[in-house]
């Protein structure tokens, strides 16, 4: 991991509008981005192709009444481990560490519709980004309209880029009160300029250079994803369960 600023202060990572959303970029390193990408494409775990996606089911199933625990693997321990430390300053899980990854693969043109997380998970998820970039939108569930003069107020849509290797950590209110989605037909623009929403983080990315360099250069600047996108969502479900089936006596 890169950041030892972070454990300093994770409030300077603060990014937007949107309360309680934070972008780390250069999270993890490129060597360590290899490696990740090396497990996760070489792991016996099945792929679920979902519409837009497909994912991988790692710490168990997550069922509306809780989690059925399996087995992490020993690759994803150590970063488990660390986003635990790194985010308690936020208390992003609560008390308890992250019990459950959810890694997705997006192709070209590939997204996720505009939902809120489950039920089952503690409001806070980090998200790990690798390979192609993306932007995230997060759209507030409602409008405040302002009773005096009729009109609406605050919150508004935002997007975010969230580029290879960075970090992007949300809980409490732009958990409940946004949904976040992918669009699937890429939006990117260079610089924000084609965006649909205002991109809340182009500061943390320094001059646009990251954006003409490396993997995703070409996919901003051409507003078409070229590239595989993995992405791993990690998250804490309060409560385990043994099975689905009622106990037999
Ligand atoms: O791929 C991403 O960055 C978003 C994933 C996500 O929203 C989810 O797994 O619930
Ligand atoms: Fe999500």
């Amino acid at each position: 991991m890169l950041i030892d600023q972070m454990r300093c202060n994770l409030e300077s990572f603060k990014v937007g509008s949107v309360p309680d959303l934070y972008y780390l970029p250069d999270y993890v390193s490129v060597n360590e981005e290899i490696q990740l990408l090396k497990e996760i494409t070489s792991s016996k775990q099945a792929w679920v192709q979902l519409s837009g996606r497909s994912c991988q089911n790692i710490g168990g199933m997550v069922h509306e009444k809780g989690l059925i625990p399996a087995p992490i693997p020993s690759y994803l321990k150590n970063l488990m481990n660390q986003l635990d430390i790194d985010s308690q300053q936020i208390r992003l899980y609560g008390d308890q560490p992250p019990n459950h990854v959810l890694i997705n693969k997006y192709g070209p043109g590939d997204g996720i519709m505009p939902h809120q997380d489950g039920p089952a998970y503690y409001p806070g998820v980090s998200i790990l980004s690798l390979g192609a970039p993306a932007v995230m939108t997060f759209t507030p569930k409602w409008v405040e309209v302002d009773s005096t003069n009729d009109t609406a107020c605050t919150q508004q849509e935002e997007s975010i880029f969230l580029l290879p290797r960075s970090l992007l950590l949300f809980k409490s209110e732009a958990y409940t009160a946004y949904l976040h989605g992918i669009a699937g037909t890429n939006k990117l623009g260079q610089g924000g300029d084609n965006m649909a929403s205002p991109v809340c983080n182009l500061h943390l990315i320094q001059n646009c250079e990251t954006l003409h360099t490396a993997c995703c250069g070409q996919a901003l600047i051409s507003g078409k994803t070229t590239g595989t996108r993995f992405s791993l969502t990690v998250r804490r479900v309060p409560r385990l369960i043994k099975s689905l089936l009622p106990n037999r006596r």
